[in-house]
């Protein structure tokens, strides 16, 4: 190839594989619960939670029961952006499926929200470790790492290194599903091993009786171990339709 065939070829985009871009709707969980949001959920997963602790977006990854290429598409990351300024919300929320695979991807789109004054936060399992081009004002990671109840074992789920990261980065919190009082016990035992700090407890459930009926289990256990503790707000408002 000689250097007048290269200099016609523009330079290839970046792409994202994306399951779903919807809003205005309220980030319904962690420490921005009830804020005026848009979403961008990327497909694909590195992580299968399944048994006790259901993953409620199994579509981004899950392909013995779903086609992936049907639940997914590759979009542009000036497209994306456009999209999702266009929404006019002061916070874009990034989850999955795990969005930190394509984190990459996700430098320039970053840059361009928060430049734009959005607030962005990451919903993550915990176990990448953040680009430091993504550790900047305006940007937050809500970490959620999964206990033993996910049916994986914990050499899958749980990356120390990433973990340590997260924590040092400043720029996250820890956002524990739990689904008993016995959950909260695991939990204890990985924010002492990994500092992690500070620590949501959300209850588990796909319905607002489930949501709510574990938080009224779970919350006085919450309050004597000094953390917080979120909710469901989407799941208490529009149970697991998607999109909301
Ligand atoms: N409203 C709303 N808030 C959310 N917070 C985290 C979500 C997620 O699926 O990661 C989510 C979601 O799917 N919808
Ligand atoms: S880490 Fe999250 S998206 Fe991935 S399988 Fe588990 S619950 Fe689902
Ligand atoms: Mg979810």
């Amino acid at each position: 190839m000689n250097m007048q065939t290269r200099a016609v070829i523009p330079p290839r985009e970046g792409n994202l594989i994306v399951a779903e871009l919807f809003g205005p709707t309220l980030q319904g969980e962690g420490p921005s619960l009830g804020t005026h949001a848009a979403f961008l959920r990327l497909s694909r997963c590195n992580l299968t939670c399944s048994e006790r602790m259901p993953c409620d977006s199994p579509y981004t990854w899950d392909t013995t029961r779903f086609d992936l290429r049907r639940e997914s598409s590759r979009r542009s990351i000036t497209g994306v952006g456009d999209e999702l300024l266009l929404l006019d919300t002061a916070l874009v929320v990034i989850t999955g499926g795990e969005p930190l695979i394509q984190q990459k991807q996700l430098v320039p789109l970053v840059r361009r929200l928060v430049d734009a004054n959005r607030r962005v936060e990451f919903e993550t399992n915990g176990t990448f470790t953040p680009l430091p081009e993504l550790l900047i004002e305006g940007v937050r990671f809500n970490v959620s790492p999964k206990l033993s109840n996910a049916g994986m074992s914990e050499s899958l789920r749980i990356v120390p290194e990433a973990l340590t990261a997260l924590v040092g980065s400043g720029r996250a919190v820890f956002k524990f599903v739990a689904s008993e009082r016995s959950d909260l016990d695991e939990i204890e035992d990985l924010v002492q091993r990994y500092g992690l700090s500070p620590v949501y407890v959300m209850p588990e459930g796909r319905t607002p009786d489930a949501v709510i009926t574990r938080a009224r289990e779970l919350a006085d256990d919450v309050i004597a171990r000094g953390w917080s503790m979120t909710q469901r707000l989407h799941v208490l408002l529009w149970s697991d339709e998607r999109g909301r």
